[in-house]
C-alpha cells in the first residue's frame, strides 16, 4: 500500500492545509513487522506495508480491530519492535531504539509498587532516556505533577491511589523529560467513564500547553473523535491502512458551550469510523469461522 489519502468532509479544510507542509516529525514507510516464533519456526505478519506520516504537534489517533497490530505500530515509533520491511524515521532518523526524544504512556500504568509518586516520576530522569540534571530534578517533577492536577501526592505509593490517579502518575512520569513524541497505548482503558471523560479534558488542556505530538491507540471512536486532529483506522491483522480521517472539529473540543459531541460534524465522524469498524469486526469474525 502506498501513501493513503485524508478522508475529508465536503467543505471541511484544515487552517494547515493552506501553509506549506511542514516536513513529517514520524514517518514510517512501507513498514511490515512481525513476530518470529523460533520454536516453530513460523513468523506472524502484525502490520503490512503501512506509510504513514505524522506532522510536528499534531495529535494521532489510532482505532482497528483487537489484535490487527496498533501496539506493535506505537512500538515501532518507540524503538521496541524493529520492522521487518520498511523504515520508521524520526525527524529523518531512523529509528534504532529508544530515546529522548519520545516516551510511552502504558493502559496498566506501568509504576514501581514500592516506590513514591516522587520516585516513580524522578524514574524517568534516572534512566538513560532523562539526562535532567539533579539540580533540575524536583523543580521537573513538581511542574509535571501540576500539569495532570496531582501536587500533594508526592509521597502517596500508587497503593494508596485510584486508577485514575495512578494513570495520572504515569502521563507524569511520560511529561517530566519534556519528550517531543508522547505515544499512548490504550491509556484511559483501565478507568471508569466519568474519569476517563475527565481525563480527556485534561490531556486536551496539557497537550495544548506543551504541545506535543502524540500518537495515541484507542479502542473508543468517541474518545478518537475528540481528541484526535486526524484518526488512522487499521484493517484486521495483517494491519494496513484502511483509511484516515481528518476531525476537522473546532477545539477545545471539551467546552461545554461548544458541545462538539452534540454537533453534525462529530456524528457524521462517528458513524463513518462505525461503519468501517464494524466491517473490519465482521470480517476478523468471518476469517475466524472459516478457519
Ligand atoms: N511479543 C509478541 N510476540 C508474538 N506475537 C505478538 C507479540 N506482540 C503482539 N503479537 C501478535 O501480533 C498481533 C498484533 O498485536 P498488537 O498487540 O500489535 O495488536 P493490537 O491491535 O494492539 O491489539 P489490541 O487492540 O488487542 O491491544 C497479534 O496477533 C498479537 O498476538
Amino acid at each position: 500500500m502506498g501513501q493513503v489519502e485524508a478522508h475529508s468532509a465536503p467543505g471541511a479544510q484544515r487552517a494547515a492545509d493552506d501553509k506549506a507542509p511542514e516536513p513529517a516529525l514520524i514517518e514510517a514507510a512501507h513498514v511490515t513487522a512481525g513476530y518470529d516464533n523460533r520454536r516453530e519456526h513460523t513468523r506472524l505478519i502484525a502490520l503490512r506495508d503501512v506509510s504513514l506520516q505524522v506532522r510536528p504537534g499534531e495529535f494521532l489517533a489510532i482505532v482497528g480491530p483487537s489484535g490487527c497490530g496498533k501496539t506493535t505500530f506505537i512500538n515501532l515509533i518507540a524503538g521496541f519492535v524493529k520492522p521487518i520491511e520498511g523504515s520508521v524515521r524520526v525527524r529523518g532518523s531512523e529509528v534504532t531504539g529508544p530515546g529522548a526524544d519520545r516516551a510511552m504512556v502504558f493502559q496498566d500504568y506501568a509504576l514501581l509498587p514500592w516506590r513514591t509518586v516522587e520516585r516513580n516520576i524522578r524514574f524517568a530522569m534516572e534512566n538513560r532516556r532523562g539526562h535532567v540534571p539533579k539540580s533540575e530534578q524536583a523543580g521537573r517533577v513538581a511542574q509535571a505533577l501540576e500539569l495532570v492536577g496531582l501536587t500533594g501526592f508526592e509521597k502517596s505509593y500508587p497503593h494508596e491511589l485510584s486508577g485514575g490517579m495512578r494513570q495520572r502518575v504515569g502521563i507524569a512520569r511520560a511529561l517530566v523529560t519534556e519528550p517531543e513524541i508522547l505515544l499512548m497505548d490504550e491509556p484511559f482503558g483501565a478507568v471508569d467513564a466519568m474519569t476517563r471523560e475527565a481525563m480527556q479534558a485534561e490531556l486536551e488542556k496539557i497537550i495544548a500547553e506543551t504541545r506535543q505530538t502524540v500518537v495515541f491507540i484507542t479502542h473508543s471512536i468517541d474518545e478518537a473523535i475528540l481528541l484526535a486532529d486526524r484518526i488512522v483506522v487499521i484493517s484486521k491483522r495483517p494491519g494496513t491502512i484502511r483509511e484516515v480521517i481528518d476531525v476537522d472539529l473546532p477545539r477545545p473540543r471539551f467546552d461545554e458551550q461548544a458541545d462538539v459531541q452534540r454537533s453534525p460534524r462529530f456524528g457524521e465522524i462517528r458513524s463513518h469510523l462505525w461503519s468501517l469498524l464494524a466491517d473490519e469486526a465482521l470480517g476478523a469474525k468471518q476469517e475466524g469461522a472459516s478457519r
